[in-house]
């Protein structure tokens, strides 16, 4: 298994390129089994989810090309998928490919959209939470489909297609909303979505869907209206800015100091996060090229931040926050309202000397004078980078082991903190 050393100390300078977004790359591959035609996405990042999903997506049928440049010196991330679902092959998505990855469970809205069935194994609880299906299931139960569950798997019929129907979330679910989206593009009829997530992946499935000749409107606002068509037809369509990888390196480079553009990010799409940055006394601003962060030597002041749905703070940052608000001038309170179980870094952290106590939904986190390397494991993906940004400031070595967590989510870590100065290096085998 790969570990990933970091000798701590370094500042950060230069450029680091934003990739496409993995949130936004798997339900927009998901997308492709709408259409008997090619749907061409650029942009899509090198990432091990990305492949797990290019596999489950294969066993339905779908044809993949891959046209693409390598990770380059400045923006030359991420690959261009060609991706045709001519047949859908199989209806069933077994438990050995559903289990390796939560979003692969979406395939169930496209599939049952222009199948009439479609058979997904539930996708199970992971380390942050329990991860529920039930919203996504009523969804697909308020557009017709007759929901069973058995052994495991949801059963998801509609022979004689979906109808579109009143969809209104009790609480914010972002999975919920492109599964909702995907099953009412063909239904018969109008849908609304009311509590949608608005969420920027959300928009950029909805403008590919749009791209692809469906009618959605109000994509980025809590109500959505569809109006099913027949058919979809092929697109092309540019993956937008990771906002999460956005955030994680900006953080990096406040924690660090130091003076790094992030190119091609988007201020807008976690203006939040940047907005808590600032309050902590980093210096963050925008161009047309991207975000760039600097903090020279200015001290880091503590922060009371809740994660919340989009536009609030986003709980993929929550573990990163955590970890540079370990050497703020002060107490920092951190809340997390979206998953119950997600403060696994908390021990890790404290393997490098940082002091956080929990209680209930809150992190209280007392900023300390240094951190010292350790050897640490995270479980999950976030949780694995906020000991990277802890480890590029801790004094000595810090190993992380499990980097397989880190794959899921962040293209070409290493190259791109490298090239900015980090000490970082993987260890393989
Ligand atoms: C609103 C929110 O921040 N969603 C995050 C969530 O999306 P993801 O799509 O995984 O999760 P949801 O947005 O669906 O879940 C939001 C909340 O709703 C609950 N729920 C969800 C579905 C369901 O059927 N029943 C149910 O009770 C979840 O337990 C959770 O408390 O995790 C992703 C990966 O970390 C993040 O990128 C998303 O930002
Ligand atoms: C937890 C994440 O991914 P997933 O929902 O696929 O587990 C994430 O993107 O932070």
């Amino acid at each position: 298994m790969d570990r990933i050393r970091i000798t701590g100390g370094q500042r950060l300078d230069g450029v680091i390129p934003i990739s496409g977004a993995k949130n936004a790359a798997l339900p927009l591959m998901i997308a492709s089994l709408l259409t008997d035609e090619t749907l061409t996405l650029a942009n899509v990042p090198r990432l091990s989810d990305v492949s797990a999903l290019s596999r489950i997506l294969s066993n339905h049928g779908v044809d993949r090309s891959i046209a693409g440049k390598r990770v380059g010196q400045t923006s030359e991330t991420g690959q261009t998928f060609a991706l045709t679902a001519r047949q859908i092959v199989d209806t069933c998505a077994p438990y050995e490919l559903v289990s390796t990855m939560r979003a692969s469970f979406w395939v169930i809205a496209p599939i049952l959209a222009r199948m009439g069935e479609a058979k997904v194994s539930l996708p199970g609880g992971c380390a942050i939470g329990t991860r529920p299906v039930d919203l996504l299931l009523m969804a697909l139960e308020r557009l017709g489909a007759k929901i069973d569950i058995e052994n495991g798997y949801a059963l998801a019929r509609a022979p004689k297609g979906l109808k579109g129907g009143d969809i209104v979330f009790p609480k914010v679910t972002v999975g919920g909303t492109h599964t909702a989206l995907m099953a009412a593009v063909l239904a018969d009829g109008v849908t609304t979505i009311e509590n949608a997530a608005r969420e920027p992946e959300v928009v950029d499935l909805a403008d590919c869907l749009n791209k692809m000749g469906a009618k959605i409107e109000g994509a980025g606002t809590s109500t959505i209206t569809i109006r099913g068509v027949g058919r979809l037809s092929g697109t092309h369509h540019a993956v937008l800015p990771d906002r999460i990888e956005t955030g994680t390196y900006a953080m990096a480079v406040a924690m660090t100091g130091g003076d790094v553009l992030l190119e091609g990010a988007r201020a807008d799409l976690l203006q939040s996060a940047l907005d808590v940055m600032s309050e902590a006394g980093v210096e963050v601003s925008t161009s047309n090229e991207g975000v760039r962060i600097r903090r020279n030597g200015a001290a880091l002041e503590p922060v009371d931040v809740t994660t919340d749905p989009f536009p609030g703070f986003p709980t993929d940052l929550q573990a990163q926050l955590m970890a540079l608000m370990t050497r703020a001038n002060g107490t920092s309170r951190i809340r997390e309202t979206i998953f119950e179980n997600r403060f696994m870094h908390v021990q890790e952290l404290a393997r490098l000397g940082a002091k956080i106590r929990l209680d209930g939904d809150a992190a209280y986190v007392d900023g300390v004078e240094k951190l010292t390397g350790a050897p640490v494991m995270a479980t999950d993906l976030r949780a694995s980078v906020s000991l990277v940004i802890g480890g590029l400031v801790a004094e000595g070595d810090t190993m992380i082991n499990r980097v397989y967590h880190l794959d899921r989510g962040f293209e070409a870590l290493e190259a791109k903190l490298g090239r900015c100065g980090a000490q970082i290096e993987r260890i393989s085998g």
